[in-house]
Order: C-alpha cells, then structure tokens, then sequence
C-alpha cells in the first residue's frame, strides 16, 4: 500500500483546500482500485513568515510554493496543493502539474463594512487591497477611492477590516467560498469589470514528473475544460512574464464544442494596467489551442505597449 504524503501551506484555506482535495483524491483512488493511503504535512514559506510588506516588494516569484517545491523534489512529500494563481509559469527541473481540478468561482469578492457594493462606497473611501491588479481596476471605475496595502490571510485581512479603518477589502471568492464565509461578500465583480488573477479559483496538484504512481491518481482527479482555461491564461502569464505582483489579470472560459470530434473554443480576455488605473489595456481573443491563444492576446497587449507598463510597476 504506497503512502502519499501531501504537502501544504498551514492557513486555514491552504489546510481547508487540501483535505478537501485529499478526500476528493481518496474517493477516486477507491473507484479505480488504486490502493493507496494519505497523509499531510505542513510547510512553511516565504510567504508566510513576511507579513509585514506589500508583496510586491517581498520580490522573487513563488513566495507560496518554493519551500513545497523543494520539499517535492527531495522527495519528503510526494504531492502539493497549491493555489493556481500562486504558481509561477515555470516549474523547477523534474516537477509537473499532475491534476488541474474543477475551478471554484474565479471572481473577486468586495467585502465592505456598510456599503452594498462598489458603487455605493462613498467618495474617497479607504478600500484595502495589496494588489496592483486590483487596485489598478478598481481606481480605473473609481479614480476617488484611497488604495491601501493589506496583507495576511483571508482570516487577517477580514480582521483588518473590522479593527482597522477600512471601508472595504478585496478578496478571491474562491478562497471565501472554500473556507465557509461566503456570508461575508458583499458583492461579486464580474471579469468584465476586474479581471480575475491567472489561475484564480483553479487548484494546481503538483507532483515528481518521475512518480507513474501518483501521476495516474492524479490524472483522474484533471477537469479537462478548467485546464484547459488555465494553461490558455498561463500562456498569457509567459509570454508577458508576469507573476501575482504585477498589473496583469486574465480570464478564459470554454463554451460547449458542437460536436465530440470538435476541440471546445476558449475565450480569453487579458488586461494590463497601470497601478493608478489611469491606463488599462485589455483585449479578447478566441480558440481552439490554449497556448496560441494566450501568447495571441498577449502579443496584442504588447503591440500597445504593456511591457512598458509592466516594466514600470515593476520598479
Ligand atoms: N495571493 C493569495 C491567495 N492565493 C490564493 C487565494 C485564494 C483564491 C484562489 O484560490 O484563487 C488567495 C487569497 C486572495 O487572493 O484572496
């Protein structure tokens, strides 16, 4: 009977989301009579030790994952749970994404203290968020709202937004959703006016490219149009070599091909904006190949000059 030891960040969505991907994972293995056992072990990363700073100035891509990463390769876990959108677009040597599951809701989620939605923040009022994806979307709708930074877990920032002086926060649905305070949004924005982060609401199970094992387990835990969605928002993310610290959202979503021989369509929409909000690029391209068409429109929002913004948030 092989063991598999699955390793995950401690906050509370991070140990919510992978018991329930290891429940998940445990009913498939039953089904398919892969006999097998699971057990978890708790990591802690760069991420979670800096607290204090935006993340934008922490630097380094994949503050969430590198520890686990490590931990995959020197073969002290044999999976991680990650979430998609912390993942940067390479993977260290010998390390795959075994299983893309089914996304949760991909939005971001106002949580306010009052107002009933974003149009209903009063004038100048104090909104925190430590994203510039975020905050540049936000300010583009509503120039006249003060962006300050905001950073911890979902548990912190919602405690921040009672003790401190906010007036509303952002948070992804996702995370909200799968921890149980759905009761605490006050409004879902839809992509068409925040573009959610690449990979947002997708889980990402990463394992050992060598382990035949763990990768035929995981093969059955894949949702084919979720994938699908995120490698075509991960091309988008290459080719502008983005990360979660830069303007820079997309979403793809996949209708229902005509027929079984036919490759479903993708829809995706990218942006990339200015922290102030004061430019926002954004384009929408649609196909059949995933990574064509995340390089397309981002070669479309490049021919506008995105690298330029992208290279001035990022200093
Ligand atoms: N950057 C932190 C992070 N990484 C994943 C989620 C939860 C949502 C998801 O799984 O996409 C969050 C919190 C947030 O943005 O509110």
């Amino acid at each position: 009977m092989r063991t598999i030891i699955v390793g995950t960040r401690q906050s509370a969505l991070a140990l919510t989301q992978t018991g329930q991907a290891v429940e998940l994972l445990k009913q498939l293995a039953e089904k398919h009579g892969i006999a097998c056992q699971f057990e978890i072990k708790k990591i802690v990363t760069k991420g979670d030790r800096i607290l204090d700073v935006t993340l934008s100035k922490v630097g380094g891509k994949g503050l969430f994952v590198k520890e686990i990463e490590q931990a995959l390769t020197d073969g002290e876990i044999d999976i991680a749970v990650h979430s998609m959108k912390d993942m940067p677009f390479e993977l260290p040597e010998g390390l795959v994404i075994g299983a893309i599951p089914e996304r949760e809701d991909p939005r971001d989620a106002l949580i306010t203290r009052g107002a009933k939605s974003l149009d209903d923040l009063p004038q100048g009022a104090l909104v925190g968020t430590s994203s510039l994806r975020r905050s540049s979307q936000l300010q583009h709708v509503r120039p006249d709202l003060r962006i300050e930074s905001l950073r911890g877990n979902i548990d912190s920032r919602l405690r921040k937004l009672d003790e401190e002086n906010f007036d509303a926060i952002l948070l992804a649905a996702a995370g909200l959703h799968r921890i149980g305070w759905r009761d605490r949004i006050t409004a879902y924005l839809p992509p068409e006016q925040c573009l959610p982060a690449v990979g947002q609401g997708a889980l990402c199970i990463e394992c050992r490219g060598s382990d035949d094992f763990v990768l035929d387990l995981l093969g059955k835990f894949q949702h084919e149009p979720t994938a699908l969605a995120v490698r075509a928002e991960r091309a988008f993310l290459g080719r502008l070599n983005g990360g979660c610290q830069v303007p820079l959202g997309a979403y793809a979503s996949v209708s229902a091909a005509g027929g079984e021989a036919e490759a479903p369509e993708l829809t995706l929409t990218g942006m990339v904006g200015s922290p102030d909000g004061a430019v926002m690029l954004k384009e929408t391209a649609s196909g059949s190949d995933p990574e064509a068409l995340g390089r397309l429109v981002a070669d479309k929002l490049i021919a506008q000059g995105a690298e330029r913004i992208l290279n001035e948030a990022r200093t």
